[in-house]
């Protein structure tokens, strides 16, 4: 099978007057593990909607390769090409059990397949004890855990995580970052965003920064370590 990539080409993102950033040439496939960084405001989750479709640049493209082809009645745009996860996880109205078993994909895995990766999820997460809970009732937290552990369930070929572990204890970014890190196993394509480096960082291969409005690709991730000592420093 061909593996799944989103390549954009010259673009360039304005809001009205302002240019937030513009870059050459980016692609996230398969198989990738990329930290995205940017300080506030400087365009990580507009990088993120524009690559998952849910915005278009004013200047450049977007190109879906390696998916299957769409029947001929759907449109063959790049929505649902790679899922967004949002900084603020958006869940259905209705208990825990019902978000994870919202639109499983039945044709990638069998019953029992799914069976097994439903309850990996939840002992992954624990959510065991929170079922039967309205998600509208959930801690930020555990919110960010159960939407994190449905895309876990449903295994994308690119995913994107908007600062997933913001806003999280230490004990949830632990099972967080175990996720994450069976996904990645998995070959699972991820771009992370944070605007700080932290344990979720050091999973990952190649680095884009946003900074002075232009996106920039390295293979050098800035290491976890140093930056903590930066903040603790900063912080004082
Ligand atoms: N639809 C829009 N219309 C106008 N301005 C927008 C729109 N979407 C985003 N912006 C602006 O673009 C800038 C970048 O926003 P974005 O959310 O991409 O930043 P970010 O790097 O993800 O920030 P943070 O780290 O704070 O989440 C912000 O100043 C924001 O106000």
């Amino acid at each position: 099978m061909m593996t799944a990539k989103l390549t954009a080409k010259n673009v360039s993102i304005n809001f009205k007057e302002r240019k937030l950033f513009e870059f050459d040439n980016l692609s996230f496939c398969e198989g990738d593990v990329i930290y995205l960084q940017g300080d506030n405001g400087s365009g990580k989750s507009t990088l993120m909607k524009l690559i998952a479709g849910i915005i278009k640049p004013n200047s450049g493209d977007v190109i879906a390769t390696g998916f299957a082809p769409k029947k001929w009645w759907q449109s063959n745009s790049l929505l649902g090409k790679a899922v967004y996860l949002h900084q603020h996880a958006y869940l259905f109205d209705g208990s825990v059990e019902y978000n994870l078993r919202y639109a499983l994909p039945k044709t990638r895995f069998s019953p029992q397949e799914l069976q097994a990766r439903v309850a990996q999820a939840i002992e992954s997460a624990q959510l065991g004890s929170l079922l039967k809970s309205d998600a509208t009732d959930l801690s930020g937290g555990e919110r960010q855990r159960l939407a994190i552990a449905r895309a876990w369930i449903t295994q994308p070929k690119l995913l994107m995580l908007d600062e997933p572990i913001s806003n999280m204890d230490k004990q949830s970014q632990k099972l967080v970052l175990a996720m994450i890190n069976i996904l990645k196993q998995e070959g699972t394509g991820l771009l992370i965003s944070s605007h700080q480096t932290c344990g979720l960082t050091a999973l990952c291969q190649k680095h884009w920064h946003i900074s002075e409005q232009k996106v920039v690709e390295s293979s050098h991730i800035p290491s976890f370590e140093q930056s903590q000592e930066f903040h603790y420093v900063s912080a004082n």
